[in-house]
């Protein structure tokens, strides 16, 4: 491993877009043949699998067009209001994630620490903001975290 990774994005590091498109493909395969989680996300649509590679873009420091095109932070918390996700539920999206990472980003111990790092701090707002009903307003969230070799910025 080099310090050259750790001076650029992590974005880049994972290949850019194209690598995040296969890491959500592979992860919503596992998802959707998985019977904790296929109820959870019974009105999927393959657009689900791009908003997820754009929204992974912008956390991981490359294009902001989640933000620009598709409604940024709020929209993404909003997409998880009403959800009522349970503890088991988030942890099987851990594990099916953390295979999906295993499968398609580059075998660097610290990249793939990091990445999980953001989904398991992730996937507890998502658990958290799904308690609230459809609609609740969530005020101003702030602009879309940013992750980088040190973590939450
Ligand atoms: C870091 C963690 C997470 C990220 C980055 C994420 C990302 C996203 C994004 C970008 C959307 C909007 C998709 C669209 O516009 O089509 C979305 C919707 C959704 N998410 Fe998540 N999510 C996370 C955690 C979770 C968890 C833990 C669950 C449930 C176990 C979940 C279930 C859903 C469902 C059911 C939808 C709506 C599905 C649909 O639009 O068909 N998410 N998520």
């Amino acid at each position: 491993m080099t310090d050259h990774h750790r001076s650029g994005s992590l974005y880049d590091a994972i290949g850019g877009l194209d690598a995040l498109r296969r890491l959500s493909d592979t992860f919503y395969r596992g998802v959707l043949a998985d019977p904790l989680l296929a109820p959870v996300f019974a009105r999927f649509t393959p657009t689900h699998v791009e908003h997820v590679a754009v929204w992974l873009a912008e956390v991981f420091d490359g294009p902001d067009r989640f933000t620009t095109d598709l409604g940024g932070h709020q929209a993404l918390l909003r997409a998880h209001l009403g959800l009522a996700i349970t503890e088991e539920q988030r942890l099987r999206w851990m594990e099916l994630m953390a295979e999906a990472v295993r499968e398609e980003l580059p075998e660097d111990e610290l990249l793939r620490r990091r990445v999980l790092e953001y989904f398991d701090w992730g996937t507890r707002i998502a658990e958290d903001v799904s308690a609230s009903p459809a609609g609740t307003d969530l005020g101003d969230p702030g602009p879309t975290p940013r992750w980088g070799w040190e973590g939450l910025r």
